[in-house]
């Protein structure tokens, strides 16, 4: 657990880059900090690893404070991954991972074996491990920034904007890599972003900073969407929050009708085995345009009415076979007694 206990940082020249917060950051968990540039992010995370010291305040990693710590011990035994990696140019790809731990008296040989199973890790090969940096892709750099920053197998890791120097594709690669890989690995991760729909997507937690540091919220993805404190935040996540957050919402309460039932006069057609061929009207077959399964969100669902012929999404089982049909209206109406619900229990 990180604390922050009534921080202030204010530079030389006055300004307040954050100021008095408080925040307690769960253990083996993904708490991101997001918020409009300027708003003293990156000032937070820094002063977690004392790259920058705190004018006022504590800052405590399991109860210790960090001001306690030798700043340089207290570096080495926390993970940080930085915007376009940050890799040491003059170095191997696998020095670069072997670094931190030689410098904590891991004899160089363990240091570098341990360096090629964690490339592999995080999905680079064996040929690349023995490249300079500049030999990869910006992707492939971020790659190697974390299988770097978890080469200490710190407890704590703390990443500013890690993906945002890479194209949008890559992006979403390396976000799913990382998901995955902190499913495997559970570490206190803290990360830096300015992107809303990142934070939403990455983190167990977010918090939203506005202006002077201040935090605004800290909760959950699903909390901030349907339930944001104030206008401020509810403007930071954006318009469309209400469809966003049904990606935290599960579809299996859904009632399906028979795939039988006649939609908007389209009827679905199946194969011999069940699964779904397409929409049967007078004019001939039309597309499902996809299929859902009861472990899907109610976005996904909500996704396949809107680009329906019929305006209805068809459930599938395990093995493709129609299941369940989904009509917008049926759907509409579950969504207003859904809201209704978590406003009258957000009341109480
Ligand atoms: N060394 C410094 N001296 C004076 N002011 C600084 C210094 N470093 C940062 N600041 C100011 O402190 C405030 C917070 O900066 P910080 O980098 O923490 O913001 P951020 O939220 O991470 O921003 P961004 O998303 O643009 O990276 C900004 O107004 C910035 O200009």
């Amino acid at each position: 657990m990180i604390e922050f206990d009534d921080v202030t940082k204010r530079y030389p020249d006055g300004t307040v880059a954050v100021g008095n917060l408080s925040m307690t950051i769960p253990t083996g968990a993904i708490t991101v900090l997001v918020g409009p540039s300027g708003c003293g992010k990156t000032t937070s995370l820094r002063m977690i690893n004392r790259m920058i010291d705190p004018t006022s305040g504590t800052i405590r990693i399991d109860g210790q404070d960090v001001t306690s710590q030798d700043p340089a011990l207290l570096r080495r035994s926390i993970g940080y991954v930085i915007q376009h990696a940050g890799l040491f140019p003059h170095r191997t790809v696998v020095d670069n991972v072997a670094t931190v731990p030689v410098l904590n008296g891991l004899p160089r040989k363990q240091a570098r074996a341990q360096a090629y199973e964690l490339l592999e890790r995080v999905g680079l090969t064996a040929g690349m491990a023995d490249r300079y940096p500049v030999q990869l892709s910006g992707g492939q750099q971020q790659r190697v920034g974390v299988a770097r920053a978890l080469a200490a197998d710190p407890p704590v890791m703390l990443m500013d904007e890690p993906f945002s120097a890479v194209d949008p594709v890559v992006r979403e690669g390396l976000q799913k890599e990382f998901l995955r890989l902190q499913g495997e690995l559970g570490k206190t991760i803290v990360m830096v972003t300015h992107d809303i729909d990142e934070a939403i997507k990455l983190g167990d937690h977010v918090a939203v900073f506005a202006e002077g540091g201040r935090l605004a919220q800290l909760s959950t993805p699903e909390d901030l969407l349907s339930q944001p404190a104030d206008d401020f935040v509810a403007g930071f996540v954006g318009r469309d929050r209400g469809y966003r957050g049904l990606s935290f919402a599960g579809s299996a309460d859904l009632a399906v009708e028979p795939v039988t039932a006649e939609v908007e006069g389209l009827r679905l057609s199946l194969d011999d085995a069940g699964r779904p061929l397409g929409w049967a009207g007078s004019g001939g077959l039309l597309p499902t345009e996809g299929t859902y399964h009861v472990g899907d969100s109610l976005r996904v669902v909500t996704d396949l009415t809107l680009l329906s012929p019929a305006g209805a999404a068809v459930r599938v089982d395990a093995d493709g076979r129609a299941d369940g049909i989904v009509r917008q209206s049926a759907l509409s109406a579950y969504l207003r007694e859904r809201q209704l619900g978590r406003l009258r229990s957000a009341e109480a």
